[in-house]
């Protein structure tokens, strides 16, 4: 198993409430000396906002790449949320690669309303990065998730629709893969918007990497011989996706018995080996289908982000524009012959409980 020799490099085991902070810490020692505004345009920003009008309110949370806060806007008393991001000493001209590429992605990544907006970036001659973003008031779904407790189809399927959308973007629009894809990196505001965020471990479809939160991780990112072969990285995101959606559900993290501290062997053991899990009694058919047809164990079987929009699990949602229900209609056969419409709704007689 090529993830099990390389376990060392694993950078993240553990869940979104516990995550461990292993992401390679970034050298920006290559990084120009003079400072850098960077101002990311779109119709939603008008004039540039410059670093000194910004007053630190609080901070929001730290995550392994940096700590983030909440600021103020003075001259338009609008709150943003401004990530600062560490720069150690020590030089590694692949962490500095790390960096300028999540970068480079968020410049990239303004044109879709479920990606959180990047709205200026900050380079300081010491090398010290600052992003400026939208302000997400609800915080991530892990919060809202351990404040609230388990949110219900009706509040999940909305949220499911954005988060696709905002996969089906970057999947499609600008061939990114995610590769973190869980709780803690979704976020909510007031008005019941979902959108992706940090893209640390981000990178295009051909780079191969075991970066990411261990527990969101797809089984063929740690057995790709078994589970897929040469996967490409959107299936994995889409595996991810769909841990987040039933763990968002249930409450717990799914593939682990309630209550069980996550190690690497049981993750993996879970992962690989272990049965995709029952939804409990009371879940809707709709959404039994809809998480199968996300965590099927072998990658070519899952559905991707454009087809999942088209499910009527996610179609459902009230109040929400939806793109054409394809569901029933003739789908492109596969390379098994086997429709996905029809396997989806045998399988769920078969795998799921
Ligand atoms: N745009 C935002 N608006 C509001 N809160 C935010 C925003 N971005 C991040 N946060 C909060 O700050 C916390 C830290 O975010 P950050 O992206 O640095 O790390 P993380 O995703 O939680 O962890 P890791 O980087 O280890 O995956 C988030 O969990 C979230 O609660």
């Amino acid at each position: 198993m090529a993830l099990l020799q390389q376990r060392r490099k694993i950078p993240s085991l553990s869940l979104a409430s516990t995550a461990v902070n292993h992401r390679p810490i970034l050298s920006l020692q290559t990084i120009p000396r003079p400072a850098v505004t960077t101002t990311i345009t779109s119709s939603s920003s008008t004039a540039p906002i410059s670093a000194s009008d910004l007053e630190r309110l609080q901070v929001l949370g730290h995550g392994s790449g940096g700590t983030v806060y909440k600021v103020l806007h003075k001259p338009t008393s609008t709150p943003y949320a401004l990530k600062q991001i560490h720069s150690p000493a020590a030089d590694s001209s692949s962490d500095n690669n790390t960096l300028q590429s999540e970068l480079d992605i968020l410049r990239r990544t303004t044109g879709s309303p479920y990606v959180v907006h990047c709205h200026a970036i900050f380079e300081k001659p010491s090398g010290d990065v600052s992003v400026l973003m939208e302000y997400m008031d609800l915080g991530s779904l892990e919060t809202l998730l351990k404040s609230q407790g388990p949110f219900s189809e009706e509040k999940l399927a909305p949220i499911a629709r954005q988060v696709l959308e905002g996969l089906d973007y970057l999947h499609k629009t600008h061939k990114i893969v995610h590769r973190d894809i869980k709780p803690g990196n979704l976020l909510m505001n007031n008005k019941k918007e979902v959108k992706i965020a940090d893209f640390g471990c981000s990178s295009d479809e051909s780079c191969s990497s075991s970066v990411g939160t261990c527990a969101y991780m797809s089984p063929e990112r740690f057995d790709p011989e078994r589970y897929g072969g040469s996967h490409n990285g959107y299936a994995s995101d889409i595996w991810s996706f769909g841990v987040t959606i039933m763990e968002l559900y249930m409450g717990y993290f799914p593939l682990l018995p309630k209550g069980q501290r996550p190690d690497w062997a049981s993750l993996m053991c879970a992962i690989c080996f272990g049965d995709v899990p029952c939804l409990p009694e009371g879940a809707s058919e709709d959404f039994r289908s809809f998480l199968e047809c996300c965590m099927h164990k072998e990658a070519s079987k899952r559905w991707t982000a454009a087809q999942l929009l088209t499910h009527p699990f996610v179609c459902k949602a009230p109040s929400e524009e939806c793109k054409p229900n394809l569901f029933d209609k003739k789908r492109k056969r596969d390379d098994d012959g086997v429709e996905r419409s029809e396997r989806s709704q045998k399988s769920i007689k078969v795998e799921v409980c």
